[in-house]
């Protein structure tokens, strides 16, 4: 198949449903049902895009006769990378950015992880009986199987709030956190749950434990890696309360478009085949999974370009607002707007440093550079706050007072026309400006890309703790030394007259 299009992404959907529940109730099509059909729609126009004839050579690419997207492409080279990181880019445009879990996001993390499968080699040996269980054979099987079908994944990682003082083991239930339950001839029964899957409405479900496991050294039930169907026997999604409340696009212009979901991932001894397991009991392999196989930095990749997009979006977004109502000429209006410049150009230079400082790992992948890629992760979740927090302070009451589409159109419609119009535009425009604004800072949509932006790539705090970890800091410690040694004074030249 490769490179699907929007039709075949949407007839995949309806045919095979996630088990969602929203709001008390089962889904039975998120291409039909209010909450979900728009966010569905966005997703088939993204896949749209990749079979537009002006868009095809830089959103997939060639092999074997077949066209792939480029975001499931093995880079060798920088050149490759830079390609891959060019869709990124076009990609996050189409939803200014807002669209954090598009399937590039997975696609970057199966890509590494099926190049690097060897990394589960080791893997096999550690599950008793498992000679013929080849978990590096099932990595690698499995990035073909995703390239070959263009499939939508999700992922879920964290396990279920309950106590954060406690391991999993020492749980109220053992499989409160999701763990193994038994091992049968066709695979492993797994029970619990998982905090966090964005985008239910995906194919496939990716697990993975991303904080570090400390329960037994050798063998945990809670190490584990595999990928299921998102409609396997006795997995569900329970879903937040939607964002997408069934508004024009005008009034919602992202809400309505682009809210991808976050659902509660529910296993109820549920089946993974043993050819979908990529690593079993193993809670050394399973720490270091992402990182060995360089899968958190092509994710991080693929995250830097999308953030560089949504901070444009913010950067177009003030800068329009400014136009609008005059205020171009009060200096902190230019300061502020200057604030959003200089984040965008740190994305962008990080960006550009992590393609420049790419190597080939151990698997022969062009891997983006560590340094800048993990400044960026770090430095952005903590000033994205300011992005919402800039468009308020431009646009004050504006952004609170925007009749909505059916005001405009309603009996005070002259008299909104008259009042709430622009210095540079038609209220109309005005007021779709400013709902955008508003959209993207304090709707109920906006809040929670706030939130997304803290947390979606990992605790901050444990992030900047990892990254105090594994920055070499030794040569700037020797130069300090080397410095704090020299006893050399200047020679004051001897002035003569
Ligand atoms: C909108 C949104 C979408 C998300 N989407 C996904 C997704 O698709 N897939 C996915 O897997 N995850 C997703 N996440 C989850 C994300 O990975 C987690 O939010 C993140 O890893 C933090 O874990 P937590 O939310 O369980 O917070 P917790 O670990 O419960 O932390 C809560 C608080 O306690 C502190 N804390 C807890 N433990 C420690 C510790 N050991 N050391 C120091 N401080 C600690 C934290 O700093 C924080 O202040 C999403 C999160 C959000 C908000």
């Amino acid at each position: 198949m490769a490179a699907i299009t929007g039709q075949q992404f949407l007839d995949r959907l309806r045919q095979n449903p996630p088990t969602l529940y929203i709001e008390g109730q089962r889904v039975e099509d998120p291409t039909t049902h209010p909450a979900t059909r728009n966010m569905a729609h966005s997703l088939a126009g993204l896949y749209d895009l990749q079979n537009q004839p002006e868009l095809r050579e830089k959103l997939t690419y060639e092999e074997n006769g077949q066209r792939y997207p480029m975001s499931l492409l093995v880079p060798r080279s920088k050149e490759d990378l830079a390609r891959i990181g060019e869709a990124h880019r076009l990609r996050a445009d189409y939803s200014l950015g807002f669209l954090g879990r598009a399937p590039d996001y997975m696609n970057a993390n199966v890509m590494a992880a099926g190049a690097g499968a060897e990394y589960f080699n080791r893997c096999s040996a550690s599950v008793p009986g498992s000679e013929k269980r080849d978990f590096a054979a099932n990595m690698r099987r499995y990035y073909e199987f995703v390239r070959d079908n263009d499939l939508c994944l999700t992922h879920a990682l964290t396990n279920p709030q309950v106590n954060r003082a406690k391991q999993a083991s020492e749980m109220p239930d053992p499989y409160i956190a999701l763990g193994v339950v038994e091992e049968r001839e066709e695979g492993i029964i797994v029970r619990g749950a998982r905090m966090m899957a964005t985008l239910p409405i995906a194919d496939e479900i990716l697990i993975f434990p991303s904080t570090v496991l400390k329960e037994n050294a050798d063998k945990s039930r809670y190490a584990m890696g595999f990928a299921i169907p998102t409609n396997a026997p006795g997995l569900s999604f329970q879903c937040r309360e939607p964002f997408d409340v069934g508004r024009d696009v005008e009034d919602h212009p992202l809400g309505s478009r682009f809210d991808e979901q976050d659902a509660f991932v529910i296993f109820d001894d549920v089946l993974v085949p043993w050819e979908r397991i990529f690593l079993l009991y193993d809670v050394e392999l399973a720490n270091k999974a992402y990182a060995a196989t360089d899968a958190v930095l092509h994710m991080a990749y693929q995250v830097v370009n999308l953030k560089i997009a949504k901070t444009e979006a913010f950067l177009g977004t003030a800068q329009s607002i400014v136009n609008a109502i005059g205020s171009g000429q009060f200096q902190h209006v230019q300061s502020k707007v200057s604030e959003i410049i200089i984040m965008l150009e740190i994305m962008k230079a990080l960006e550009v440093a992590a393609v420049a400082g790419a190597e080939l790992n151990p698997y022969g992948v062009m891997t983006p550079a560590r340094g800048p890629l993990d400044a960026a992760r770090n430095y952005y979740p903590g000033m994205y706050a300011r992005l919402p927090e800039l468009l308020q302070l431009l646009g004050a009451s504006g952004i609170i007072m925007m009749p909505s589409k059916a005001d405009r159109e309603g009996p005070l419609g002259p008299q909104i026309s008259k009042y709430l119009q622009a210095g540079n535009a038609s209220a109309e425009d005005r007021l779709k400006l400013f709902r955008l604004a508003w959209d993207m800072s304090m709707s109920s949509f906006g809040g929670r890309q706030s939130l997304y932006e803290k947390f979606f790539f990992g605790d901050p705090v444990r992030m900047h703790s990892a990254l105090y970890e594994v920055y070499d800091k030794q040569p700037a410690v020797e130069r300090i030394q080397a410095f704090l040694k020299r006893s050399e004074k200047p020679q004051a030249e001897e002035v003569t007259a």
